[in-house]
């Protein structure tokens, strides 16, 4: 099991009185890629600078490779590289001079600098661009510089906020299949925040949904939607002959089927489905699953002699979760979802 290298308790941070991060608990592995999700002013950037000691805690406790960021900042910053949202380059040096400026300040030896920056650049796809000046980067290219500049103090965390904002989709999937490479071939771990849920959890082995300072929700994506969509994680759209209640009982009775309810026109029920002068003869049934046991209904519904027209399965996922948390976040927070 892989040691736990970010460690978060209970941390709470207010600005005038309004709590930008409230109660965040949250463990990341080593060689983990972490997405920190949320929509805009959800605290994600606050939590960050908290990490980094850059910003002082009201109250919890953060552990950072066995280190405490409020009191030993600097033993932090040697060991964790940050890519802000907006990185700061000079802009009449080329990028090749920015790197091996950066490696001077990280006190990486002067010999090595100039060979680690050239690698660097070759590995973040900049190696043409070596000898350009900064400031005639575009904003893709100043990301993947950026990246290659948090990575040459070489560090054992990177954190990375926003590092995809402004960039097209190519170049985003590019960047994103370029910290996970990294990640990969050099074990390390990654932090990155980011309110792009679709774009950033294809790289992510865990996301957590962070909403107005809240952490609604952590897992890979199937455990998410489990936990978020409780009630009914998987619905299953059954539309048959008619039903007895002897073969509804049948069904309500399959291993993972929480529900199964009858519908026609505005009237729920069996007599409903029985009597419907729409489609005299078709009932359809709505079922509430935890797994899918779509083909035991229909084996069970055929079986009985009853004629089945369709199946539908419609999981909830990634679109519900963006729905739900990201678009309409900040009124979906108030209520009974705190699913930690
Ligand atoms: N220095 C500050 N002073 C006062 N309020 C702040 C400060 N920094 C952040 N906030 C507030 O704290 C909340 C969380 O902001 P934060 O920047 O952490 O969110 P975020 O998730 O990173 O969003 P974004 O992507 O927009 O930066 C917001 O309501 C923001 O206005």
């Amino acid at each position: 099991m892989a040691e736990t290298v970010i460690d978060i308790q209970s941390l709470t941070k207010s600005y005038n009185g309004v709590r930008a991060v409230d109660q965040l608990s949250l463990q990341i592995k080593c060689g983990e890629i972490f997405g920190l999700l949320g929509p805009n002013g959800a605290g994600k950037s606050t939590t960050i600078l908290m990490l980094l000691g850059l910003s002082e805690p009201d109250e919890g406790t953060i552990n950072v490779l066995g280190l405490d960021p409020t009191r030993e900042p600097i033993p932090v910053k040697r060991r964790v590289g940050y890519l802000p949202d907006d990185v700061g380059f000079y802009e009449d040096r080329t990028g090749l001079e920015n790197l091996v400026l950066t490696a001077r300040l990280n006190q990486v030896p002067e010999a090595e600098a100039k060979e680690r920056a050239y690698q660097l650049l070759e590995n973040v796809g900049l190696k043409h661009a070596a000898h350009k000046k900064t400031g005639a980067y575009s904003r893709g290219m100043r990301q993947r510089l950026g990246l290659a500049d948090v990575l040459i103090k070489a560090p054992e965390i990177i954190i990375l906020d926003e590092p995809t904002l402004g960039i097209d989709p190519k170049g985003m999937d590019e960047l994103l299949a370029l910290i996970r490479s990294l990640s990969e071939e050099q074990g390390l771990t990654v932090l990155l925040s980011s309110h792009q849920l679709h774009q950033v959890q294809q790289i992510c082995d865990r996301v957590g949904l962070f909403v107005r300072g809240r952490l609604l929700a952590q897992g890979d994506i199937t455990s998410l939607s489990r936990e978020l969509f409780a009630d009914d994680p998987l619905q299953i759209t059954v539309d048959c002959g008619p039903l007895n209640e002897g073969l509804l009982e049948r069904i309500r009775a399959i291993p993972g089927v929480r529900h199964a309810d009858p519908v026609i026109g505005n009237g729920v029920g069996l007599s409903d489905a029985y009597n419907s002068m729409e489609s005299p003869g078709r009932t359809r049934l709505i079922v509430g699953s935890d797994t899918d046991c779509s083909d035991l209904i229909a084996r069970t519904i055929i079986e009985n002699d009853v004629s089945l027209f369709g199946l539908q399965r419609r999981q909830y996922g990634l679109d519900e979760i963006y729905h739900r948390y990201f678009e309409g976040g900040e009124q979906h927070d108030q209520g009974s979802s705190q699913a930690e």
